[in-house]
C-alpha cells in the first residue's frame, strides 16, 4: 500500500472539519493521520484498535516505529502534506486496513490547531510515554469487556478467522452470545459459508438449533426503537463528496454511535439477503441451505441440527434449498434427523435404520409431555389473559385430553366463545394457537364471517366450482386449511354467518373434513375450531354483574354478622341452570338447528372483569406505555396505586379491555404527549403519574359512589421526579387553551 493522496485542502474542508478530527476517512476503507495528535485522535485510535482487537498490540508497535519527528517550522501557508509512514493490519471484513500518517501544514500551525503546538515542543520521551498510556488504556478495556469478546467473536465468524475464534473461545467468550439483533456466531458463520468456523463453533458447544431473533428490518427497527434505515439526509447534508458515505458511516460505527438496522444486518450479518423477508426462527441450517453450501450443511447435520425445526414462517431449512447435493442431502437427514437436545451432543452418530424415525418422534413426543407436565397451557394462557379462568380451564382441560390421547380421533375440537365485545376471546383463541404451533403463523387462522353474511358468498369460504370466476383461487378457509390441516381455525362472529355456510361448517365439524371447489377434500379431523359470538352477551354480562353483586352482598353481611374467616372472593360461576334455560335458547332461536349446537363440544362464558381484574388490566396497559416511553423517549414512567382505582372508573361493560385501553389513552397518554410537544420532558427524566391531592379524599368513598364523584371523576396530574425525589407538578397547557388552562384530566 502507497502514500495516499492528500486531503484536499480549503474552504470545503475547513467546513467539514468539526467532524472529521484527526483521523479521516477516505476512499478504499483508509484514514488519513494528521500531524497535529491530539486526545481527540488517541481516542479514536484506541476505538479502531479495539475493534481490531487480534492486531492491536502490532498496529501500535508499527504506529510508534513509523512516527516521525515532526517538521518544525511547518505553518498554514506551507500547503504541502509530508508524507511520514504507514502501518497497515488485515481488518474485520478481511481486506487490508491502513493508517497512513502524513504531515499537514494546515494543521501543524498552533494557531489552528492547539494540540499541535505543545506537542511539537515536547520531547520525543513525552510523545511516546502518551502513546504508551493510550495503548494501556486500549488494552485495559478490551481486556475487561466480555461483551467485546462476544462481539469479536460474532466478527471472527463472519471473517473466516478460525484462529481468532479459537482463541476468543479458548478466552471464555460465550459461544451461544447473540448480536444485539439476534443472531449468533454459528448463523453468521453458517450464512458466510465457513464450514471451519462452523466445526470450531460445534466443538465448543454451540447450539445449532438456536432459532434467529432477528425477523425483518422493519420489523426488527420498529421492536427495538431503532431506525431501519441509516438517517442519510442529516449525514450527508453537506456532503457534497459521494464516496465519503461508506467510509463516514463506518466511522460512526467505530465509534460506537447507533445505525440504522439495515445497515448493521448487511454489514454484521451478510447483506444478500432480501431485507423484507422474515427471518425469525431460522436457524444456522436455514441459513446454510440458504448459502446453499453442501459442507456447512453437512458439518451442520452431523452436529445434531434439528433439519425438521421450523421457523417463523413455518419453513423447514429444506424449503430454503435449491435442488441439488444440499436438497438431497437435507431430505436424507429428515428423516433421521440426529438431534440430542438433551445432551448437546455435536458429534453424533449416525443412526441409519428404520425404527430411528418412530424413535426420535417417541422422544419427542416424551420431551414435550414432560414440558407440558412442567409448565401446563393453563399457567401458560394465564400470563397472556387476564381473568376469564373458568374459560380457560374449560379450553385447557379440552386440549390436555386431546394431546394425551384422550378424545374422539374422528372429529375435531369445536369450542363456541360467548361473551361480549373485548374481553378476551380472541385473545385465547391465538394463546391457544401459538400453544399448539410454537411460533408457527399458519397454524393460525382467522375468518371474520360477517364477510359471508350472503348466499353467494360460500365460494369465497370453500372456493368457486369449476366454470365460475374466481375457481383458480380457491377459498378462504380451503387454502389455508390445505396448508396447515391441524390448524387453530378461528370463525369471528359466526352468528353473521349465512345459513348455507353454517351448513358447510356443520359439515366440517361432523366428518372432519371439507371438499373444496375444486372437488379435493381436506382432512382436518386434527383441527381445533372456535366460533366467537356476541349473542346472549347482554344475558351473560347482567347474569355474572348480579352473581358478584350477591356474593359482595354476602360477604359484607358475614363481615357485619362478625363471622371470622371471612373471604371476599370475585369468582363467580354460571349455573347449568342458566345454561340450560337461558343461553340454549337464545342460541337455538339465533342458529335454528340442534344438530349444528350438537356439535359443539365446550360452549366457554367469558365473564365481565371484576375490580381486581380491572386493575391488572390498567396496570398492564401503564406498563406498555412505560416500556414504549423507555424505548423511545428514555424517560421513566412511575405510577402511584391510587391511579390504577381512577382509571377503572372508565370501564364499560360493552367494550370490555378495549374501554380500558381508551381510558388510559384519554387521560394518561394524551398528557404526556401535550407535556412531550410543550418540551417540559427533559430526556431521561423520570415521570410519576399521581391523583390531585384535593381528589384522593374521593377514592375512600366506597366504589367511588359518591354523588360528589358521580359529578366530577378525580384528576389525574403528571409530576417530574427531580434527583433528590421531590416532586413538581408539571404545568401542561390544555391544547385548545394554550394560555389559560392546565391539562389536568
Ligand atoms: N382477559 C384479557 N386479558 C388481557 N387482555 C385482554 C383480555 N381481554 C381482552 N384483552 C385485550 O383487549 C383487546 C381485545 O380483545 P379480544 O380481541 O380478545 O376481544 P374479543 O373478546 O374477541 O372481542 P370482539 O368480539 O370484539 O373481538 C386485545 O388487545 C386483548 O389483548
Amino acid at each position: 500500500m502507497g502514500p495516499c493522496a492528500p486531503h484536499p485542502r480549503g474552504r470545503h474542508v475547513r467546513k467539514r472539519r468539526g467532524r472529521h478530527v484527526g483521523l479521516y476517512p477516505r476512499r478504499g476503507r483508509r484514514w488519513h493521520w494528521e500531524r497535529g495528535v491530539g486526545v481527540a485522535d488517541i481516542m479514536m485510535l484506541g476505538s479502531l484498535v479495539w475493534r481490531r482487537t487480534a492486531s492491536a498490540p502490532g498496529v501500535l508497535l508499527r504506529l510508534l516505529r513509523t512516527r516521525q519527528p515532526r517538521v518544525r517550522g511547518a505553518s498554514s501557508s506551507q500547503a504541502q502534506p509530508q508524507y511520514v509512514g504507514e502501518v497497515s493490519w488485515r481488518s474485520w471484513n478481511g481486506q487490508q486496513q491502513g493508517i497512513e500518517a502524513a504531515t499537514w501544514g494546515r494543521l501543524s500551525g498552533p494557531e489552528e490547531n492547539p494540540w499541535s503546538g505543545r506537542w511539537s515542543g515536547a520531547p520525543n520521551a513525552a510523545k511516546l510515554g502518551m502513546w504508551a498510556l493510550a495503548s494501556a488504556l486500549v488494552a485495559h478495556c478490551y481486556s475487561k469487556s466480555p461483551a467485546n469478546k462476544e462481539a469479536a467473536l460474532l466478527e471472527a465468524a463472519r471473517t473466516n478467522n478460525v484462529q481468532e475464534v479459537s482463541r476468543l473461545l479458548s478466552e471464555g467468550a460465550n459461544v451461544n452470545a447473540r448480536h444485539k439483533l439476534g443472531w449468533t456466531a454459528l448463523m453468521v458463520a453458517a450464512i458466510s459459508r465457513n464450514y471451519s468456523v462452523v466445526q470450531v463453533l460445534l466443538a465448543a458447544g454451540a447450539d445449532p438449533n438456536l432459532g434467529d431473533e432477528f425477523s425483518s428490518v422493519y420489523k426488527t427497527a420498529k421492536e427495538q426503537g431503532v431506525h431501519s434505515l441509516e438517517d442519510r439526509g442529516k449525514d450527508n447534508a453537506d456532503s457534497s463528496i459521494s464516496c465519503q458515505w461508506t467510509n463516514a458511516l463506518e466511522f460512526r460505527r467505530w465509534l460506537g454511535t447507533p445505525t440504522g438496522v439495515l445497515v448493521t444486518r448487511e454489514d454484521d450479518f451478510n447483506n444478500r439477503l432480501n431485507n423484507r423477508a422474515s427471518f425469525r426462527g431460522c436457524t444456522a441450517l436455514h441459513y446454510a441451505a440458504l448459502a446453499d453450501d453442501y459442507r456447512t450443511v453437512k458439518e451442520l447435520v452431523d452436529g445434531g441440527a434439528s433439519p425438521l425445526q421450523s421457523n417463523e414462517m413455518g419453513h423447514t431449512p429444506v424449503d430454503y434449498a435449491r435442488d441439488g447435493e444440499v436438497m438431497k442431502l437435507l431430505k436424507a437427514s429428515e428423516t433421521k434427523d440426529c438431534m440430542s437436545s438433551e445432551k448437546k451432543a455435536f458429534r453424533v452418530e449416525r443412526i441409519i435404520g428404520e425404527g430411528f424415525l418412530e424413535e426420535y418422534q417417541e422422544k419427542q413426543r416424551k420431551r414435550e409431555a414432560e414440558e407440558r407436565r412442567r409448565f401446563p397451557l393453563e399457567q401458560r394462557l394465564k400470563e397472556h389473559i387476564i381473568g376469564q379462568e373458568s374459560a380457560i380451564a374449560t379450553v385447557g382441560a379440552a386440549i390436555r385430553r386431546k394431546e394425551n390421547g384422550w378424545y374422539d380421533e374422528e372429529h375435531p375440537l369445536v369450542f363456541l366463545f360467548l361473551g361480549s365485545s373485548g374481553i378476551g376471546k380472541t385473545e385465547l383463541a391465538k394463546q391457544t394457537a401459538k400453544y399448539m404451533h410454537k411460533d408457527g403463523k399458519k397454524g393460525f387462522i382467522r375468518l371474520d364471517m360477517s364477510e359471508f353474511q350472503e348466499r353467494h358468498e360460500v365460494a369465497k369460504f370453500i372456493g368457486s366450482p369449476p366454470g365460475y370466476i374466481g375457481h383458480e383461487e380457491g377459498g378462504q378457509l380451503t387454502k389455508k386449511l390445505k396448508q396447515c390441516p391441524n390448524a387453530v381455525v378461528l370463525f369471528d362472529e359466526v352468528d353473521k354467518a349465512h345459513p348455507d355456510v353454517l351448513t358447510i361448517m356443520l359439515q366440517l365439524f361432523d366428518e372432519g373434513r371439507l371438499t373444496d371447489g375444486k372437488g379435493k377434500t381436506i382432512d382436518c379431523k386434527d383441527a381445533i375450531f372456535i366460533m366467537t359470538s356476541n349473542v346472549a352477551s347482554e344475558e351473560i354480562a347482567q347474569h355474572a354483574l348480579q352473581l358478584r353483586q350477591e356474593a359482595l352482598e354476602m360477604s359484607r353481611n358475614r363481615i357485619a354478622e362478625n363471622l371470622g374467616d371471612v373471604q371476599l372472593s370475585d369468582k363467580i360461576t354460571i349455573s347449568k341452570n342458566f345454561k340450560e334455560n337461558v343461553i340454549r335458547p337464545i342460541l337455538k332461536a339465533h342458529f335454528r338447528r340442534d344438530e349444528f349446537l350438537g356439535r359443539i363440544n365446550e360452549i366457554v362464558y367469558f365473564l365481565p372483569f371484576c375490580h381486581s381484574e380491572l386493575i391488572q388490566l390498567v396496570n398492564k396497559e401503564l406498563t406498555f406505555w412505560a416500556k414504549r416511553a423507555k424505548q423511545r423517549h428514555d424517560i421513566t414512567l412511575l405510577w402511584d396505586r391510587e391511579v390504577a382505582d381512577v382509571l377503572v372508573d372508565g370501564y364499560n361493560v360493552h367494550y370490555g379491555a378495549r374501554s380500558i385501553r381508551h381510558e388510559v389513552e384519554r387521560r394518561v397518554v394524551n398528557q404526556l404527549a401535550a407535556a412531550y410537544e410543550q418540551d417540559l420532558l427533559p430526556g431521561g427524566c423520570t415521570l410519576r403519574i399521581t391523583v390531585e391531592d384535593s381528589d384522593k379524599q374521593l377514592l375512600k368513598t366506597p366504589e367511588h359512589a359518591s354523588p360528589q364523584s358521580e359529578k366530577r371523576p378525580p384528576k389525574l396530574r403528571l409530576e417530574i421526579v427531580d434527583k433528590d425525589s421531590k416532586s413538581r407538578k408539571l404545568d401542561i397547557r390544555a391544547p385548545l387553551h394554550p394560555e389559560k388552562i392546565s391539562y389536568t384530566l
